[in-house]
């Protein structure tokens, strides 16, 4: 049996990762909440860690409002920098695995072809430079890490822009949605099962790694396509814009190059518009 620990389990990706638990029979999860264990409390790790033992933490647990990031970057950098930090002195001294997940933020979005993991990335907002500061401390730290960026996650758990988008049909006419940043929307089942994978397949390609789903859309796309989801694209006039007015910057392009995933864990990856058909419509 191996045993996993899930942080920030009450997340949209923690919330995944349990819905898909029984299909992994080999894999024993055990789901921590922010109050059951609060990765910036280094002293309630370690008490933590003192009585259980682990092969592997995902650490799902983070700060991912990124406008508020931009008035309180202090809370951002405290759990998606110090945090991840705590938990890779924790690995280092226990021998676990790190899964730690981060952003296609971290990169400031002036490619116009997909962001391979070799890229220099230059994060242009707090929550970005909190995270890219989170994956540097694990870098540092521990060996036995792996690093996913992903990008643009949703689902049915949680607060995202699927769940926004679908929130606003019900009371709007009208929506006006960003055309000027591409990235890949990402259903974070998808991203679910990819963590229990790179678990099951239990090698040490340790490193960073970029997992999205394919293709590539502007916000304006997502947002038509989830209409369309929801019965709604008829009913709602969807305007576009290039000025959306908010207080981070966001990169204007940041879809991942997913060719290193797909070579070394054989992995299979749904185009984005595909995976979203797939979303449990009973949360709605
Ligand atoms: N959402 C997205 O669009 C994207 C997310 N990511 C990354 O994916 C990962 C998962 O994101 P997602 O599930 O959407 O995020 P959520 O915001 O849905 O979940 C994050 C969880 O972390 C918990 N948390 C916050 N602070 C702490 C803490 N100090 N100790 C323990 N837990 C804490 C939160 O608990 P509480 O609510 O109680 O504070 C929450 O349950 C994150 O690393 C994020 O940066 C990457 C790309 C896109
Ligand atoms: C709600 C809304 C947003 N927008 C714009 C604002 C912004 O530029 C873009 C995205 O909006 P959001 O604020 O919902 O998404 P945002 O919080 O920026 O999403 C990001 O979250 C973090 C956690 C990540 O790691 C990223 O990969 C990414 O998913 O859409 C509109 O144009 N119209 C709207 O009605």
């Amino acid at each position: 049996m191996i045993s996993v620990l899930v942080t920030g389990a009450n997340g949209q990706l923690g919330q995944c990762i349990k819905k898909i638990e029984g299909n992994y029979n080999e894999v024993h999860l055990y789901f921590a909440d922010s109050k059951t264990l609060d990765i910036t409390n280094a002293e309630g790790l370690k008490s933590f860690f003192s009585k259980k033992s682990f092969d592997f933490i995902i650490n799902c647990a983070a700060y991912t409002n990124v406008e508020q990031a931009e008035k309180e970057p202090e809370k951002s950098f405290l759990v998606n920098a110090h945090g991840a930090k705590n938990l890779a002195e924790v690995c280092k001294s226990y021998d676990i695995t790190l899964i730690h997940v981060s952003t296609d933020y971290v990169f400031d979005g002036k490619k116009r072809t997909p962001y391979l993991e070799a890229d220099t990335p230059n994060p242009i907002n707090e929550y970005g430079k909190s995270k890219l500061e989170g994956e540097r401390f694990i870098q540092q730290i521990l060996e036995k890490h792996f690093i996913i960026r992903t990008s643009w996650l949703y689902s049915e758990f949680g607060h995202n822009f699927f769940k926004t988008i679908l929130k606003k049909s019900k009371t709007e006419k009208e929506l006006t949605i960003i055309t000027s940043e591409t990235g890949t929307p990402t259903n974070a089942n998808d991203l679910a099962q990819f963590l229990l994978e790179i678990i099951q397949t239990n090698n040490d390609k340790y490193g960073v790694y970029h997992f999205s789903n394919q293709g590539e859309a502007t916000w304006y796309d997502f947002a038509k396509e989830i209409l369309k989801f929801s019965g709604k694209h008829e009913s709602i006039i969807l305007k576009k814009t290039d000025n959306y007015p908010t207080f981070a910057d966001r990169p204007k392009y940041s879809v991942l190059n997913k060719d290193k995933v797909v070579n070394f864990f054989q992995t299979k990856i749904l185009d984005w518009k595909s995976s979203l058909l797939l979303v449990d419509r009973s949360e709605e």
